[in-house]
């Protein structure tokens, strides 16, 4: 429940991942609040004008400055965010920033698909009670490396947003997420490997550690899966860091064994990734 901890903590881990060797380091969901309805207000800071004043958003400019110093790009998992807009038109969205190793802010992400499920006697949650959806698939360029897409948590349920942007040419979708221990268990290897395999690229996962004391338990077992859907390293449910290095031409073997880049029926089916259209 602690801003300033859990600022102060990720920098410590975030320092700690580049000392291994790390170039580009994931937070997770909501890793400065408390996730749950009822905490985003509270915790809400605003990210606009760019750059937003210390006061505004502190998580951004803590962020900017450990990706300065720790020279690493840094996803910062999500954070609440409100954006003022016109006076009836405050809206509060979950939000995920990532800095360059210079410290710019290079993308924002807006959770696309708000988490509403009602799974009876287990769990029931609704963000778009208090939060609105982002409008836009994120694909960025990293000048070392290629193209890589940020998505939040519930959003790797919609195979769409991951092909567009696979095809678009993104080798690495990243997912900071906060699946529970219902939805943890059933889905969350699942869907990572099911993206990778879709897709034939790198899937990274970060969820937040599991706090049984927490309103909501999250799953844990952040994980990085390979092009051709191996999990390569999964954490457990406590508080960990994953380092794994991905490696050049693992895409380009994998998509060579199994064509499929050459086998789709764009005849059959529309090119989402073209803004293709089904007509019945
Ligand atoms: N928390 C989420 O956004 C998603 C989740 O827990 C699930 O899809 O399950």
């Amino acid at each position: 429940a602690d801003k300033a901890h859990n600022l102060s903590h990720a920098r410590t881990k975030v320092l700690e991942a580049a000392k291994a060797g790390a170039k580009l380091v994931v937070l997770p969901e909501c890793f400065n609040s408390p996730y749950g309805t009822k905490y985003f207000d509270k915790y809400a800071e605003t990210l606009l004008p760019s750059p937003p004043s210390e006061e505004q958003s502190p998580s951004f400019h803590a962020l900017s400055k450990l990706a300065k110093e720790a020279n690493v790009y840094l996803v910062g998992g999500s954070i609440p965010e409100r954006d003022e807009g016109s006076k009836d038109d405050k809206k509060l969205y979950n939000t995920s920033l990532t800095f360059a190793p210079s410290g710019e802010l290079l993308a924002t992400h807006r959770k696309v698909h708000l988490f509403d499920i009602d799974i009876p006697g287990k769990i029931k949650f609704k963000e778009s009670e208090v939060l609105s959806p982002g409008n836009k698939i994120t694909l960025l360029d990293l000048p070392e490396y290629g193209k890589i897409a940020i998505a939040i948590c519930y959003d790797i349920r919609f195979p769409e947003l991951a092909t567009i942007a696979a095809r678009k040419g993104a080798f690495l979708l990243l997912y900071p997420g906060a699946f529970n221990l219902t939805t943890g268990a059933l889905h969350w290897e699942l869907l990572a490997r099911a993206r990778a395999t879709d897709n034939q690229v790198y899937v990274g996962l970060c969820s937040p550690a599991r706090a049984m004391k927490a309103e909501y338990n999250a799953w844990g077992h952040s994980m990085v899966v390979d092009p051709n859907a191996a999990v390569l390293e999964q954490l457990d449910e406590k508080e960990g860091t994953l380092i794994q290095e991905l490696q050049a031409g693992k895409i380009e073997e994998t998509r060579k064994g199994v064509p499929l880049y050459g086998q789709r029926r764009f005849d059959v089916y529309p090119d989402v990734s073209r803004g293709g259209k089904f007509e019945e």
